[in-house]
């Protein structure tokens, strides 16, 4: 599902250069991608959802060498393989939560799926709220709302970034769960960075990959 080797990135005129270790994830597999705040978790979620390109290194998702793919071409491997939940979840405040959802259709040029977006909503237990705006949700709501819209396309990978940040003991456990139940449901490879001890803790069996245990690199990365 993920295949990396010697992964590294240089952010534009800042931090030291990131080396990430090498990972293997099997299809299907769950990984933790653990590190303190500023270890670099967002960052490799972005290069693996092919948001950022790498300075050096191999990766392969989902048997995509995504070295090898460019402009509309990496667009399209995107929509059809990635289901990212951001940690700040970027719901268009102007549409409603249906909305928001067609949205997904939009940027992959496909027409709008109605009855996807149904679905979907119906799953995640938000479809009463389908015609309200996003400042008419709460947290929770909009979390399942952003779920909704990651797992509209069956993606191949479900990416979330910190899901549990700042939820109660209760909401975390639900938004864990309702994570893995959706990854389940089209079998996609989940991986969660967190640096939350409860979900460390709830999925202490899963693989990991601590970006704390990885060593800053100390020259500059190779371009490719
Ligand atoms: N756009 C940017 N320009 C320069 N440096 C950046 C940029 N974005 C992130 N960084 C730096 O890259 C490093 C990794 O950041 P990243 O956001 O990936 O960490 P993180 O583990 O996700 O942190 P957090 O848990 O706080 O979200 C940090 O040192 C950060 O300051």
């Amino acid at each position: 599902m993920i295949r990396t080797r010697g992964l590294c990135f240089s952010h534009a005129g800042g931090a030291a250069p990131l080396r990430f270790a090498d990972l293997d994830l099997q299809p299907g597999g769950t990984l933790l991608l653990r590190g303190r705040s500023g270890a670099g978790k967002s960052t490799w979620l972005a290069l693996v959802a092919g948001l950022r390109r790498a300075a050096a290194g191999e990766l392969c998702v989902a048997g995509q060498e995504l070295g090898g793919l460019r402009g509309a071409g990496l667009d399209a491997w995107r929509a059809r393989t990635i289901g990212y939940l951001p940690q700040k979840l970027h719901l268009s405040g102007a549409l409603s939560v249906a909305e928001n959802l067609g949205l997904v259709y939009f940027a992959a040029g496909l027409p709008c799926d109605a009855a996807a977006i149904s679905r979907a909503l119906t799953q995640l237990d938000v479809a009463a709220l389908a015609a309200r705006k996003p400042h008419q949700l709460s947290g929770g709501q909009a979390q399942r709302v952003a779920l909704a819209r990651a797992v509209l396309r069956a993606p191949r990978l479900l990416l979330a970034d910190e899901p549990t940040a700042s939820l109660d003991d209760d909401a975390a456990a639900a938004a864990l769960a309702l994570l893995r139940a959706s990854a389940a449901a089209c079998g996609a490879g989940l991986v969660i960075a967190t640096h939350d001890q409860r979900v460390l803790r709830a999925l202490s069996s899963a693989q990991q990959l601590d970006l704390d245990a990885t060593a800053h690199a100390q020259q500059e990365c190779m371009a490719p």
